[in-house]
């Protein structure tokens, strides 16, 4: 007979967008098998058979019948919340978190980004490295991240695994790029093709259901159209997801009009077949209306990067915008662009950009705590299309969460004991 697990207490999640849902005293029980709930979503182990107010807890109880059930009484400064979702951040960038902010993207990249990631041919430094990023970001209570590995197959391949190790679950793409940074730090086409579809091959052959490969032109000034074509190709025919960048900077986005037959950024990727609903672009500052509606009508998704935006000087992504043209939309830390490995800092920094926004134009409202929170869940889950997995406590999805305690002693807010609340 199948097992299972209650948590009890205060429950904080979106079940539409935009929108919150709070549970005062509530419970979400799990399935640790995930047969007893017989649904069809997912086929993970430990998914949700039932949610909701406590006073009902005791009817959904008898509906299971577990042969054994762990109770999880959340303490009165704990919350419940789904786990948090960095739609776009560079693992080998870590090291270089906080540093080199004198310069915007193309400068920053050729100075500081490209030496340190030329440098993961060292098997022993992408171990040491990739094992503190993960470890840290699931500190940070990121429990799903979206992974730009390094250029480099082996290397790239040692951050599934280190993802394996600590349980995360990730999109990890070896990055293509054939020109615009070092001689020691490029590739050829025909090797970067080759080596992508064998990393795809090694990554699914890790077997682990909470880690995909996902194919990851670093973007469109880093390799030419029939790469990107090519590239659109494996993954239309492996159903793989897509991750790049866009629109980031204003000095990259005419060279991008300059490299390509006056061709709109947007236009470029879809060009190439790269904009799907399984696509995720990083920034997207600077889209017009026309790429905006077209990201819209490929389902197309974006991550908002408001730390990386501020630290390189690449401007104030309007998410709202975006949103009001519906682009779905999640939050990335992109370290190491943003300095913070953690999506609690993004929500932040994204309420203070948008309120930035709004100081020079009255017509424009700042985000809210709401919105933040939806972006970092079910947004950044429904940006990686695995909204039918995660990112709420929908009956049915996997149980993927993380319990917030209010009164943790090293934590930046004043301790509950003494503020009284
Ligand atoms: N923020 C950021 N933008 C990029 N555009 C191309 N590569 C990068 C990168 O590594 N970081
Ligand atoms: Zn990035």
């Amino acid at each position: 007979m199948a097992e299972g697990k209650i948590i009890q207490g205060p429950i904080i999640h979106c079940v539409d967008p935009y929108s919150l849902t709070v549970i005062q005293n509530g419970f979400v029980i799990v399935d640790d098998e995930g047969k007893a709930t017989n649904n069809t979503r997912s086929t993970a182990r430990f998914q949700i058979a039932a949610v909701g107010d406590a006073a009902d807890l005791h009817t959904a109880k008898k509906k299971f019948n577990f042969a054994r059930e762990d109770l999880i009484t959340l303490g009165k400064t704990q919350l419940l919340l789904p786990g948090l979702i960095d739609t776009h951040i560079h693992a080998p960038q870590y090291p270089n978190a906080g540093l080199g902010y004198d310069k915007p993207l193309l400068e920053w990249l050729d100075n500081y980004t490209y030496k340190l990631e030329k440098q993961y041919r060292d098997q022993e430094l992408c171990k040491r490295v990739f094992d503190a990023v993960v470890r840290k970001t699931l500190d940070h209570g990121t429990t799903t991240a979206c992974y730009f590995g390094s250029l480099f197959r082996d290397s790239t391949l040692v951050l599934a695994s280190s993802v394996t190790r600590y349980g995360q679950r990730a999109f990890v793409g070896k990055i293509n790029m054939t020109k615009l940074a070092p001689e020691d730090y490029i590739e050829t086409a025909e090797k970067s093709i080759e080596d992508t579809l064998e990393f795809v091959k090694e990554v699914k052959d890790i077997g682990n259901p909470l880690i995909q490969p996902i194919i990851t032109p670093r973007f469109a000034l880093s390799v030419d159209m029939e790469l990107m074509k090519k590239l659109g190709a494996i993954a239309k025919e492996q159903n793989l997801h897509i991750q790049t960048h866009i629109s980031e900077n204003k000095d990259e986005v005419k060279m991008v009009r300059e490299l390509y037959d006056n061709k709109s950024y947007a236009d470029v990727y879809n060009e190439a077949n790269l904009l799907t609903p399984k696509t995720v672009l990083a920034h997207g500052i600077y889209l017009s209306e026309d790429e905006m509606n077209l990201l819209s009508k490929t389902g197309t998704s974006i991550s908002h990067c408001p730390e990386s935006n501020v630290n390189l000087g690449s401007g104030i992504c309007d998410v709202r915008k975006l949103k009001n043209h519906g682009i779905t939309l999640g939050l990335g830390t992109d370290v190491a662009g943003g300095a913070s490995p953690s999506i609690i800092t993004a929500m932040r920094s994204a309420i203070s950009a948008s309120t930035n926004l709004s100081f020079a134009d009255e017509n424009s409202k700042p985000l809210t705590y709401i919105d933040v929170f939806y972006l970092a869940t079910l947004g950044g889950a429904k940006a990686l299309a695995l909204d039918d997995q995660i990112g709420n406590f929908q009956v049915g999805k996997s149980f993927d969460a993380i319990i917030v305690d209010l009164d943790v002693k090293s934590s930046v807010a004043p301790e509950v004991g003494v503020c009284g609340r």
